[in-house]
């Protein structure tokens, strides 16, 4: 019989509401999400720890560094089959590929939430949490690194994405799809990963790499500025297949030579980068800036990707090439 270890941070799922049309608030403990199950869950066996309850919105990395190697340690005894964290959707495709960066053990990992607080009749919490579960002693999701749960569906962390502020299935992989489904407490799951998984061994993560989403016309005052005031790390989610505005070029050399990395990656929903355009700050003068291209990873994942290895102490070579192998 399975045995999975469910590990709470809060989020919608453990929040309800004091007063009707008041603030929700974060609180609930893991043993009350597990009592309000309604799931018989076939004789799976569920043990439970409250990690840290707060909506994922107020997160930071250190503390979802933390969550991480709290994930690696249950799994190393061996009467655990798997883990379920339940977690705020604002930033759970954050946590989940961060899990799926820095958890090495091939035992599945699965996040989940809620859309609906669970102070109203049709909270989404319950279903979404028994639905992770069965995931989670599923053995076919072995292997496949952590991924999320909701409404049904199975998304791999390396390409989900929540997608709508506040429906029950906001998550969805652009470009990819899903990998599986729970349908009638039946877990499917359809195919893998189109990249392998690489696992990191970081002592932290480098809290310093910002994110500057760029505009029509925006300033590269602002990636001199990130530097300046301490920016260890830019990720410039740029236009297309990685263009940025007129500047951006000369800033990103100037950051560079600071000892700052910049990645550029697109902030297109699909698709990837490619340095293709000339002209100043087209992707070919962001190449010969000394840019690294971010391929098909989103910037946020980006962003994350580049804490991690700066958080290892690598250089700018060995970055490139993390880069590189993600397609
Ligand atoms: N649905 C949710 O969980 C959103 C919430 N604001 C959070 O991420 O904590």
């Amino acid at each position: 019989m399975a045995r999975i270890h469910l590990i709470a941070t809060g989020g919608t799922i453990a929040s309800r509401a004091e007063t009707q049309g008041g603030p929700v608030t974060a609180g609930l403990s893991a043993q009350s999400l597990l009592s309000g199950l309604h799931d018989p869950l076939d004789g799976i066996e569920v043990s439970a720890e409250s990690f840290q309850a707060k909506g994922s919105y107020a997160l930071d990395l250190a503390t979802v560094f933390a969550l991480c190697q709290r994930i690696e340690t249950v799994l190393s005894a061996p009467e655990i089959d798997g883990v379920v964290v339940t977690h705020g959707t604002d930033t759970m495709e954050e946590s989940a590929y961060l899990a799926y960066l820095l958890v090495g053990s091939d035992k599945p990992v699965v996040f989940t939430g809620a859309q609906r607080h669970a102070g109203v009749a049709d909270t989404d919490g319950p279903r979404n949490i028994a639905e992770a579960i069965r995931a989670a002693a599923c053995p076919a999701m072995t292997g496949m690194g952590a991924a999320i749960v909701f409404e049904g569906e199975i998304h791999s962390a390396r390409h989900v994405t929540k997608f709508h502020a506040s429906r029950v299935d906001t998550f969805r992989s652009p470009g990819f799809g899903k990998i599986g489904d729970v349908d009638e407490g039946q877990v499917y799951v359809a195919r893998a990963n189109a990249t392998p998984r690489r696992i990191y061994r970081p002592e932290r993560l480098d809290p310093a790499v910002e994110l500057v989403l760029l505009g029509l016309g925006s300033r590269p005052s602002y990636l001199s500025w990130a530097v300046e005031t301490g920016a260890t790390g830019v990720v410039l989610a740029a236009f297309g297949r990685g263009n940025a505005p007129e500047g951006f070029a000369q800033a990103a050399a100037q950051a560079r030579a600071q000892g700052c990395p910049v990645v550029v990656a697109t902030r297109c929903p699909e698709g990837r980068t490619l340095p293709v355009y000339g002209n100043d700050s087209g992707g070919r003068s962001l190449e010969d800036a000394g840019v690294i291209f971010a391929g098909a990873l989103p910037p946020v994942k980006a962003r994350l990707l580049l804490a991690v290895l700066l958080g290892q102490g690598a250089d700018l070579v060995r970055i490139a090439a993390a880069f590189a192998q993600e397609g």
